[in-house]
């Protein structure tokens, strides 16, 4: 595709009414190819195996309320939802605008899995790069991590603390909410507020020490999931399996890194008695499985 690029120089000009159209056109070119992106990074974790304790087309992982249908129900309902928040992002949307898009995706999630949480951690941080990266695009940067990641805290990054530190309407809580009260640990809106530092200083630079090492991007989508269940404070974790589960989940993913991850001649059985175990105890990493898709976003988005 021919891309509409202007000069910085010439940013403050206004375009020709020719320009803009076209500008306009591209631009949405854009929005409905990083849709797409987000959603095949969601797809790419999904027949990521083995995963410990997650879904996947190959077994249910811990859970017995889910398969990999059910995930792709729900992702074939986001589809239009990536592309309306990357809009929102191009024209600069406040964030109350991209909270209602991302509640209209959560229901249409709920609808399509019969009310089962499939991605909800997924809507809201993929959600919110997508927005970042409508908003670099719509202004001429880089799509570059940093500038993405600076991007998301200049643009929203009050609002995440805001959006944060608050309660939900009528003194309900979600699993995050509790687990943050009892355990004293933040979850995905902590991570959001922060500009998701699991995604750009543990999931991406993991990703690409893989490929550097010479692997392949399913060694690397292997070794960037270990590193983010070795770093997160997992909600979904401490709700299933206490603080007792959240260090087992930790120490085990770490020493599998420690170990040369997939460099490991027999990485696959050691992964796969990881899942094992995770499984023997209900464990399932969902907040990583979330930011590793959104690593694999990100990672990817340059080439848009
Ligand atoms: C922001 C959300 C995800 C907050 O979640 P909360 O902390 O209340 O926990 P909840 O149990 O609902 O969901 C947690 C989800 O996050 C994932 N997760 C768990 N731990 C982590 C973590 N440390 N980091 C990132 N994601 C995590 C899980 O996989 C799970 O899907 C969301 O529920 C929400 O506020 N939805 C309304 C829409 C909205 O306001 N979006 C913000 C603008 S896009
Ligand atoms: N491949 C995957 N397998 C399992 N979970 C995943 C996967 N990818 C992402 N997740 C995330 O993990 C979460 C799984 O939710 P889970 O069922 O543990 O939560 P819940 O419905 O809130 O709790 P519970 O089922 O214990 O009542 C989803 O919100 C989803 O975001």
């Amino acid at each position: 595709m021919r891309r509409l690029m202007q000069h910085p120089d010439t940013l403050d000009r206004p375009l020709h009414p020719m320009q803009k159209r076209r500008a306009d056109r591209e631009n949405l070119v854009f929005c409905r190819q990083l849709a797409r992106l987000a959603v095949r990074s969601l797809y790419q974790e999904l027949v990521l195996y083995p995963k410990p304790g997650l879904v996947s087309r190959v077994d249910n992982g811990s859970h017995t309320d889910m398969t990999a249908q059910t995930f792709l129900r729900s992702l074939f309902a986001l589809r239009h939802y990536f592309f309306q928040i990357a809009v929102a992002g191009l024209e600069g949307a406040s964030f109350p605008t991209l909270q209602s898009l991302a509640i209209g995706a959560e229901q249409r999630m709920l609808r399509a899995t019969g009310g089962i949480n499939t991605h909800r951690g997924a809507i809201f941080a993929l959600g919110m790069l997508c927005a970042a990266m409508g908003y670099a695009r719509g202004r001429h940067m880089p799509l570059q991590a940093a500038t993405l990641r600076a991007t998301l805290l200049i643009q929203w990054g009050d609002a995440l603390a805001r959006h944060s530190a608050a309660a939900l309407p009528g003194g309900q809580h979600s699993h995050g909410q509790r687990v943050a009260a009892v355990h004293a640990v933040g979850g995905a809106r902590e991570e959001g507020a922060l500009g998701f530092p699991a995604v750009f200083e543990v999931a991406l630079p993991q990703l690409q020490a893989t490929l550097a090492a010479g692997r392949d991007l399913h060694h690397a989508r292997i070794d960037a999931l270990f590193a983010l269940m070795a770093h997160l404070s997992d909600t979904n974790v401490y709700h299933r399996g206490g603080a007792e589960g959240a260090a087992l989940v930790r120490s085990r993913s770490a020493a599998f890194l420690a170990a040369g991850g997939t460099a490991l001649p027999d990485w696959e059985a050691q992964a796969l008695d990881c899942h094992r175990e995770f499984v023997a105890r209900r464990l399932s990493p969902g907040g990583a499985a979330d930011l590793l898709a959104a690593a694999c976003l990100v990672h990817e988005a340059v080439y848009l």
